[in-house]
């Protein structure tokens, strides 16, 4: 047979290998620390009751969220929010004028818990051209909480689409500003506090809250020890998802693709943070893991004629034809029907509900976009924008990940939510585009060099005419259009439940964290090796 000629991606070995991983082990894991945490957060809870003042509730809340302990007083937090939302809708909100700063704060906290409130509330800062008034410019804290809270919009707010603009501009332009408000005003014109993942902020925001001059030295204590102790619960969870994946052995019988374990949990750990979630984490750490794996066997190992067998395999579901593929497919085809059929039986077991044809739905629908791809590619066809995004926003795989982290978090299972998720609602497709352009924007080049299909980047220059700067530039503002759109969808009732449309709207977080200095996934850079180093490794 003629010699096959096969792309390479050139990755490296994982950083961490799995000895190091079994080595893991935090004193925080042990029971020493869990009277002293209940203790921290019996504390918390009464200075919690005990603060009266609207805008210091606001703020006490508010560095909760930041320092990643608000999840242990969800019901305080809602109490205390429904109360300020019965004054604000009452219409007190003329009485006692509030700045800027209080006033977008607490539309920030309002909206962000599902509260209906309306950016009219900010006309107040106008002037009678309808801009906002200069004086403002001088108000560091109140453009910082503007600038936070105009990233919750939707489409059609103008008055937060221009908020956006008019306090980019002038916090670039601060000079005198103390430490403590430019740390938090350079971090935000980084990534915006509504476009981060709880764990960064939270490991980010303690150092910076420890600095300040009225930090409440309870919330640090408390903040500090449950960082590490969910931290601790990550590597237990790594350690056994180490062993999970060094037991498929896909790693050396294809190694040719990303062997990025830890990256994948780490994407998890974005998703969703809080420690009871352990069983989703690992669902979705193998579904991604899987994504990489059959994503390369696509991009760059398969013959397309390899891959039109695979794919008609996978499109039947067919175990008894599998002798037909090469072996490196096989024992990938294996892999994924072994993990099908295990997280189906234990959701079988827990829920009575039968999941096996969703999830074939899912891989199946992946696998046929993978092909569309790789048939461009070795045909040499460059598709439109149109249709490169029509099969892209499916190739990224975040139908497959969402879809599984459904069954994972929902118990009952009800059929109108299935079913309602089979259609891909406009939740599932803007957290996928959000992910594709974010990852187009980092992988792209590197994926050009070695042999891809066109992607977002390079169908837009050629659709255009565009440069690349213009084109990277044009693909950052549609990612801001698809979160008007997201942030739209949160608030209209679907059956789909919060913790679902958190780990859907935490997964375009992860993508834009992941891909913020490159490609952190494949390719490792130091950003994000730093950042796994402190999130996942090294305790505070
Ligand atoms: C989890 C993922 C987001 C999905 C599978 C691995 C990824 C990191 C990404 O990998 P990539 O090769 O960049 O995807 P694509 O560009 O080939 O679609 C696609
Ligand atoms: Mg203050
Ligand atoms: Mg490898
Ligand atoms: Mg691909
Ligand atoms: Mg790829
Ligand atoms: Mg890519």
């Amino acid at each position: 047979s003629q010699t096959v000629i096969r792309r390479s991606g050139n990755y490296k070995p994982p950083i961490w290998e799995f000895d190091y991983i079994q080595s893991l082990n935090s004193e925080y894991a042990g029971e020493r620390y869990v009277m002293p945490a209940s203790k921290l957060k019996m504390q918390v809870k009464m200075m919690l009751d005990k603060t009266v003042e609207p805008l210091d509730q606001l703020e006490f809340i508010d560095n909760l969220r930041r320092l990643g302990i608000s999840y242990h007083f969800e019901n305080e937090i809602k109490r205390i929010l429904s109360v300020i939302n019965i004054k604000y809708s009452k219409n007190d909100r003329d009485s006692n004028i509030k700045d800027l700063y209080a006033t977008a704060l607490e539309f920030r906290l309002l909206r962000q818990h599902g509260f209906n409130v309306s950016e009219e509330i900010f006309d107040r800062f106008k002037n009678e051209k309808g801009e906002f008034k200069s004086r403002l410019c001088d108000d560091i804290e109140g453009l910082l909480q503007l600038y936070e809270t105009s990233f919750l919009s939707i489409e059609g707010e103008s008055t937060l689409e221009m908020a956006t603009e008019f306090t980019m501009k002038h916090l670039n332009d601060q000079t005198s500003i103390d430490q403590f408000h430019s740390r938090l005003v350079h971090r935000g014109l980084e990534l915006p506090l509504h476009w981060t993942i709880p764990r960064a902020e939270a490991r980010w925001f303690i150092n910076v809250y420890k600095d300040r001059p009225d930090m409440n030295p309870v919330l640090l204590e408390l903040a500090e020890l449950d960082f590490n102790i969910v931290q601790a619960k990550y590597q237990q969870e790594l350690k056994h998802l180490s062993r999970w994946w060094k037991g498929t052995c896909l790693a050396e019988n294809l190694s040719f693709a990303r062997d990025r374990l830890v990256e994948c949990f780490f994407w998890t750990t974005g998703m969703i943070f809080e420690p009871q979630y352990e069983f989703c984490r690992k669902i979705l750490t193998k579904v991604i893991v899987l994504a990489t794996t059959i994503d390369d066997i696509y991009d760059v190992y398969g013959t397309l004629e390899e891959l039109e067998d695979f794919t008609r395999i996978i499109e039947r579901w067919d175990v008894n034809s599998i002798h037909q593929l090469p072996d490196y497919m096989q024992i990938c085809y294996l892999a994924l029907n072994n993990f099908v059929n295990e997280m189906a039986y234990d959701i079988l077991k827990e829920n009575g509900f039968l999941i096996i044809p969703y999830l074939r739905k899912a891989w199946t629908d992946l696998c046929k976009a993978y092909l569309q791809e790789a048939r461009w590619y070795f045909n040499g066809y460059k598709p439109t924008m149109e249709e490169y995004m029509n099969t892209a926003w499916i190739s990224i795989s975040a139908h497959v990940i969402l879809s599984h982290a459904f069954f994972a978090v929902t118990s009952p299972i009800e059929k109108e939510a299935v079913q309602y998720l089979q259609d891909y609602p406009d939740l599932i497709r803007w957290s996928a585009m959000i992910l594709r352009l974010s990852d187009d924007l980092a992988t792209s080049v590197d994926e050009m060099k070695r042999g891809d299909v066109p992607k977002t980047i390079q169908c837009y220059m050629k659709e255009t005419g565009a440069s690349e700067d213009e084109a990277r530039k044009h693909i950052r503002s549609s990612i801001r259009e698809k979160w008007k759109k997201m942030n739209k969808v949160q608030e209209t009732s679907c059956p789909l439940s919060k913790t679902f449309i958190e780990i859907a709207v935490n997964l375009a977080r992860m993508a834009q964290y992941m891909y913020q200095y490159g490609d952190g996934h494949g390719i490792q850079n130091h950003e994000t090796k730093d950042r796994i180093l402190a999130l996942l490794f090294e305790p505070i």
